[in-house]
């Protein structure tokens, strides 16, 4: 494997629910070291396209390679260096936090220490707490371990810090930036405008299962004349982005 390889090829994607297009056209790279961020309203695609890059969905037409690995066929290859934390994460209830990090741990043949996930994520406190008695974010922040639990190469994260309080968030993005200067890939669905701006190289803009645009995050607020990621947003797709009005 040649060092110039991208982390995460991505070519025109595509994938139907029954009637729903949910994934139309999507295509995108992410490079060692990079992260790159996927934009796009309720229900344009975005989780669809990355169950499809970390081989949980098979894409209807489109080619994903992950550091060369076909996520289809050479799966027992790529959970060695793929992390994945997706939106719903279906967990063991009745396990304590370290037990399921034990758990994840044992997948690997160099994890990271138990500690070190445990500080990543904020959670020495609540090492000996059962799954079930977590709080919403507590959750969250455990299945951020769990998926940097093998010092995976590519990290995917969907809504890396949605329900978190504002000291999780910044911790998370300070996790993230050392990922990237590790020469981690990071590819990040959100809603977040201020996280997309402060830790994506590029943006893929995605709507109604196509990608609009996709630029850097200033190149985006260039691209739209206009003031701010948000107001970029909005502008390329003409919608707003429902979930960031409530943080
Ligand atoms: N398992 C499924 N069965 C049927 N339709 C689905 C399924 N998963 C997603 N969809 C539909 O596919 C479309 C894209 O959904 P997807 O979850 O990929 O979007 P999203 O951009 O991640 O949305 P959100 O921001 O709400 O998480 C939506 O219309 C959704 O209702």
């Amino acid at each position: 494997m040649s060092s110039v390889e991208p982390a995460i090829v991505a070519e025109n994607l595509a994938k139907s629910y029954r009637r729903t297009r949910a994934v139309v056209d999507v295509s995108l790279r992410v490079d060692a070291g990079e992260a790159v961020g996927i934009l796009g309203a309720n229900g344009a695609g975005k989780t669809t396209t990355v169950e499809m890059i970390a081989g949980l969905r098979v894409p209807d037409h489109g080619r994903v390679r992950v550091l060369g690995l076909d996520p289809r066929h050479d799966r027992a290859r790529l959970r060695q260096v793929l992390g994945v934390q997706l939106q719903q994460a279906y967990l063991h209830h009745a396990l304590r936090v370290t037990e399921l990090i034990d758990l994840y741990r044992s997948f690997y043949p160099n994890p990271r220490s138990t500690e070190e996930l445990l500080s990543m994520v904020d959670l020495a406190e609540q090492r000996r707490t059962i799954f079930e008695k977590l709080s919403g974010g507590q959750k969250q922040r455990l299945s951020i371990a769990l998926a940097l639990a093998g010092r995976p190469r590519v990290v995917i994260l969907d809504e890396l810090t949605t329900g978190l309080d504002p000291r999780a968030r910044r911790r998370m993005w300070g996790t993230i930036e050392q990922l990237k200067s590790d020469g981690v890939a990071v590819l990040l669905v959100s809603h977040a405008m201020e996280e997309v701006d402060r830790l994506c190289d590029r943006v893929v803009v995605i709507d109604a299962g196509r990608v609009v645009a996709h630029d850097t995050p200033a190149g985006l607020v260039a691209q739209a004349a206009v003031g701010n990621l948000e107001e970029a947003f909005v502008a390329l797709t003409g919608k707003e982005l429902e979930d960031a009005a409530h943080e």
